[in-house]
């Protein structure tokens, strides 16, 4: 079976500096990747190419076998839900309008509401959040974004940096959310991240970035036996002078 997305050759250059060097990558439906890598290795820059937030200059980037662009692109998009680093919800909007964000379009604010009640126990948050203000949630609010990710059911979910500033007992949680959600939904995901813990979480298999180039990748069960150093270096979070 064809890969459901299938990254060929991707290049990206800021100016004089190039991100992207040659990006090879696939994802199977049903899988899920964690993107890892140091710093400025450019995984948000491959995150927001198959966003189509940035135009790679060169390479391409299928879905379901063809070109993610136009009206492919489009369903891409339809069955795709997202959680952003530090959850980015909207202050403006009650907890339960933030989950149902997307749903509000399409369906009654009964059944929006209902939905969103829905996913905020899915995730361990109950009724009383529904109508609090982001301000008011503190750190729970990466639960609540993680609710607003699965809203709509989607078949691809990408997971930016989803324990960043979170503390050990609250990135486990949402680490045991990420990998049971995707197990039990059958959904595809992409997660970048620093974390380890959250690497030997939700991973089915890893893929390494390094100077704009998937260094190293394979199954979560292969990496800690993989020939690389610096891959054991960033595993380990080692230095070399
Ligand atoms: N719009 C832009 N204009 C110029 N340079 C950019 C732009 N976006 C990203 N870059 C550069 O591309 C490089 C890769 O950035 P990117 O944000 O993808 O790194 P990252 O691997 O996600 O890093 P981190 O783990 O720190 O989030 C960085 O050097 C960054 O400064």
């Amino acid at each position: 079976m064809a890969p459901l997305l299938s990254i060929r050759d991707l290049h990206k250059s800021f100016g004089r500096k190039e991100v992207l060097s040659g990006i090879d990558l696939d994802l199977d439906e049903g899988e899920s990747l964690v993107v890892i890598g140091g710093s400025g290795t450019g995984k948000s820059v491959l995150l927001r190419c198959i966003l189509g937030l940035e135009t790679p200059d060169r390479g391409e980037i299928l879905y379901k076998g063809a070109p993610l662009a136009g009206a492919n692109r489009a369903a891409f998009l339809d069955g795709f839900g997202m959680l952003f680093q530090n959850a980015a919800l909207f202050d403006s909007l009650p907890i339960w309008k933030n989950v149902a964000f997307r749903l509000l379009k399409t369906r009654s604010r009964a059944d929006a509401r209902a939905i969103a009640l829905e996913k905020l126990a899915r995730v361990g948050l109950g009724p009383e959040v529904a109508d609090l203000m982001p301000a008011e949630l503190s750190g729970d609010a990466q639960r609540a974004g993680l609710a607003r990710a699965i809203a709509a059911d989607p078949a691809v979910i990408f997971f930016d940096e989803p324990t960043t500033g979170l503390d050990p007992i609250r990135a486990a949680r949402i680490n045991a959310l990420i990998r049971g959600i995707v197990e039990e939904t059958g959904a595809t995901a992409i997660t970048i991240t620093h974390d380890m813990t959250s690497v030997r979480t939700i991973a089915d298999r890893v893929a390494l970035l390094d100077r704009g180039c998937v260094r190293w990748q394979g199954a979560l069960a292969e990496m800690d036996g993989a020939r690389d150093d610096y891959l054991h270096d960033f595993i380990e979070g080692r230095w070399r002078e």
